[in-house]
């Protein structure tokens, strides 16, 4: 196991909705799970007058985000965790401030023997990410000559290639590269991680994990939900940059990248980088036309509720094209992927959510069974990344009986059948292992730059085509009828089930 160092964190943007809703509790979590060093304190930074205690009574006291993690409901043990955290209001002047903040820090650090160690979570609007870093470093807190220094940074990170550009110049101005742990929270996701092992850990999967073999790959992202409160953030971003230039390019990556030479961090993420790097960009308008779909939720009625339409979001605007539905078909240009289409979409207010990616193998070279019920490209490998999150084999069997009628079945494996123990949330994984100095499930500079460098042209054909069209599709269906367009030629796109256990397998086919 990895050694954690005494440290302290300091938390910029504490009285928001991410620390409250995730980071609060995920290190309440390693705080029952006995992950935290001896000596550890959280400082949490924000412009609002609140004392420490305030601050503690919000994010643990009276926190509604605490109470399903407490299992050890012993009020001296939770008093415990609250007393490791502290805040310092900064004023209405974000740079202003700071000198007040590393005395803060200086006497924090004495008093808990913290060591000098300090890892700065940027939880705030990302316009502030630069200048909280100019204002660290202008007192000194890059400085690693006692304890190191780390800076996490929330995403979205940048909102275009060349602002993603621009953040990375900004942030290497004041601290290193190996100081900087870019989060995405999809890489916290134990199942996420498992695509690794799923490739790398095993020999049966690896050899056929290639165009001689496989047919086509379909990753789909689907919510239930709609934006909620986040209208506001959400209409100026939309699914692409929402959820596709970071979760499911992080996703891609993993599922195309060649084997690492070993599982260090470097050594993982330059494969990462030379996948991303292989996606083929799609330059003119007629490829762009033809391979990318946007949409976006209208008002429908599900189960005899009301569901508002995307336009009618609080924070929305009423004429707005931003798009809640993306859907995606492109090519990696490598030796590996040459000539197998990728599909991928992403979407809010789908009829479940989930996420999964699904391998479609090319039929056999020789079909002779092919009277016998068995479709072409039928073996399938689904990995569930979540909910009910597994592994599900399919592939054909002979009915039992006269000659050779062939049913398809299901060999599956469920992580809840492993898993006795707590399965750490993601950011409970993520600030483990940026507290441990591991950033394998962080995003390099380049890794992010690579991505939307794939995703700029889509955005700008998208903004500046007058010919583009926003479908609507009624929120609970499986998005615009039109997506299936993209998939021609292979039937549609896959219908998830809920659970990956009803997962259709002994149907008869004939
Ligand atoms: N909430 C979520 O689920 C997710 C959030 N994120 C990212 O995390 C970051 C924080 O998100 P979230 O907590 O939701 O945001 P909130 O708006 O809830 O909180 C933002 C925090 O930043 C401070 N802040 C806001 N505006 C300013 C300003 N102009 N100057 C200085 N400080 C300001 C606020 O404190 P105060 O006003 O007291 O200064 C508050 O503590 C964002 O970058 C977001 O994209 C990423 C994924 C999910
Ligand atoms: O980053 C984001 O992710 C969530 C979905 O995360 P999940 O872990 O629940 O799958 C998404 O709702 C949100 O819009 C996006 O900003």
């Amino acid at each position: 196991m990895n050694k954690t160092d005494n440290q302290m964190l300091v938390i910029f943007g504490a009285s928001g909705d991410l620390t409250a809703r995730k980071l609060v509790p995920a290190l309440f979590n390693l705080y029952q799970g006995r992950h935290l060093p001896e000596n550890f304190t959280v400082l949490g930074v924000s412009r609002s007058d609140l004392t420490d205690d305030d601050f503690r009574k919000k994010v643990v006291g009276q926190s509604k985000y605490l109470e399903e993690n407490i299992k050890e409901s012993d009020a001296a043990f939770i008093d415990r965790f609250a007393e490791k955290l502290f805040y310092e209001d900064l004023g209405k002047e974000y740079d202003t401030s700071y000198e007040n903040l590393r005395k803060r820090i200086f006497d924090l650090d004495k008093a808990h023997g913290t060591g000098g160690n300090v890892i700065f979570y940027l939880s705030t609007p990302p316009s502030l990410y630069e200048i909280i870093a100019k204002n660290l470093a202008d007192q000194g807190l890059n400085e690693e000559k006692r304890g190191w220094k780390r800076l996490i940074v929330e995403k979205p990170f940048g909102y275009s290639l060349a602002s993603a550009k621009a953040l990375n110049e900004g942030l290497h101005r004041y601290f290193k590269e190996s100081q900087i742990y870019r989060i995405d929270h999809y890489l916290g996701k134990e199942t996420v991680q498992n695509l690794l092992v799923t490739r790398f850990a095993n020999s049966i999967f690896e050899p056929l994990w290639n165009r001689n073999y496989i047919h086509h790959v379909e990753i789909t992202n689907a919510e239930s939900g709609g934006v909620e409160k986040r209208g506001g953030y959400y209409d100026k971003s939309g699914a692409l940059r929402d959820m596709f230039q970071n979760h499911l390019l992080q996703i891609v990556s993993l599922v195309i990248m060649e084997p690492p030479i070993g599982a260090g961090p470097d050594e993982i993420r330059n494969e990462k980088v030379k996948a991303l790097k292989s996606l083929r960009i799609m330059r003119d308008d007629e490829t762009l036309h033809n391979n990318t779909i946007k949409a976006q939720y209208i008002a429908s009625v599900i189960n005899g509720e009301k569901i508002k339409g995307y336009r009618d979001e609080e924070g929305v605007d009423p004429e707005s094209n931003t798009e809640t539905y993306a859907a995606i078909k492109f090519f990696v240009d490598n030796w590996r992927w040459a000539d197998v289409p990728f599909y991928v979409r992403t979407a809010k207010r789908m009829p479940t959510k989930v996420t999964e990616v699904v391998i479609h193998f090319k039929s056999p070279h020789h079909q002779i069974f092919k009277d016998s019920g068995m479709n072409n490209k039928d073996n399938k490998l689904i990995i569930r990344i979540q909910p009910d999150e597994g592994i599900l084999i399919k592939f054909g069997v002979k009915v039992p009986g006269q000659g050779f009628k062939v049913e398809r079945a299901n060999l599956d494996f469920y992580y809840s059948s492993l898993v006795e123990n707590h399965v750490m949330e993601a950011y409970e994984r993520l600030l483990l292992d940026a507290m441990q100095g591991d950033a394998t499930l962080y995003a390099r500079a380049d890794e992010v730059e690579a991505a939307w460098e794939f995703v700029d042209p889509i955005l700008d054909y998208w903004k500046n085509n007058k010919d583009v069209k926003t479908y609507g599709y009624s929120a609970g269906v499986w998005g615009p009828t039109n997506a299936d367009e993209l998939i021609e030629g292979l039937g549609m796109w896959r219908n998830p089930s809920e659970n990956l256990a009803d997962d259709p397998g002994f149907c008869v086919i004939c």
